[in-house]
């Protein structure tokens, strides 16, 4: 998150670290007891590993009461995904065991009606992503207000030109934004999940370049056939 500020610690609980190795690769949260939504391009330099997911956590580091590293047993990307562009770029992940919720994990419920976020509806978005232009990677959760902007501006051939399907939205990337490692994680508009950050690589922090998500609510449909039919 370029130019936030530290989230207060565990007023996130729905939050995760995809973690590899035990470094944070991506963000991601949680939609059901065993399952946490994030962005399909985060696994291509996995070769085929799964992750494993941090929940309960403000600081990557410290030991906190609630934080606990999950096992994962299955991820499912989004069968459009692919490398070549920010199209259908989700993947669910499946939890060894369900999470046990607690005042530090608990579930975020995503948008289920297909209708844009109006423009200039001020979302909120967190993640252990970079915090300057250096690069700099945080130890602690940050966070950052963004205002959403319409798809005709964010497809405007300055912006995105055209690249922004329907199934996407925008928000202002004047200098405060999303950046490296906050992939996965939700835009939060009025206490519910719309829209999960893009993994695709993209500049940070400049207008002419706003942050794009993957909406949820065009997925709902997807999501919920995933997690019925996923083996116990
Ligand atoms: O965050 C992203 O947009 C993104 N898209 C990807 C695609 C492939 C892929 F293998 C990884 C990523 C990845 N994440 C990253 O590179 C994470 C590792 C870097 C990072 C940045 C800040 C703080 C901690 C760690």
């Amino acid at each position: 998150i370029l130019r936030g500020s530290v989230a207060k610690p565990h007023l996130k609980p729905y939050m995760a670290s995809l973690q590899m190795d035990g470094q944070h690769v991506c963000g991601g949260f949680l939609i059901a007891e065993q399952w946490v939504l994030s962005a399909a391009h985060c696994t291509e330099e996995t070769d085929g590993k799964l992750f494993q997911v941090l929940l309960g956590a403000h600081s990557l580091t410290e030991p906190e009461p609630h934080k606990r590293l999950y096992q994962v047993r299955a991820q499912f990307p989004h069968p459009g995904s692919n490398i070549h562009n920010n199209k259908d770029d989700l993947l669910l992940l499946q939890l060894e065991e369900k999470a046990e919720l607690n005042a530090d994990v608990r579930v975020l419920p995503f948008q289920r009606e297909d209708r844009d976020v109006a423009a200039e509806t001020v979302c909120e978005v967190a993640g252990w992503g970079t915090i300057d232009h250096s690069g700099r990677r945080p130890d602690k959760l940050h966070q950052v207000e963004r205002p959403v902007i319409s798809r005709d501006v964010c497809n405007h051939r300055t912006r995105h030109d055209g690249t922004i399907t329907k199934n996407m939205m925008c928000t202002d990337s004047r200098r405060m934004d999303t950046c490296k490692g906050d992939s996965g994680g939700p835009l939060v508009c009025n206490g519910v999940a719309e829209g999960v950050v893009t993994a695709g690589s993209r500049v940070c922090g400049n207008y002419k370049k706003p942050a794009i998500y993957t909406r949820i609510a065009p997925y709902a449909a997807w999501i919920d056939s995933v997690m019925a039919s996923a083996d116990e």
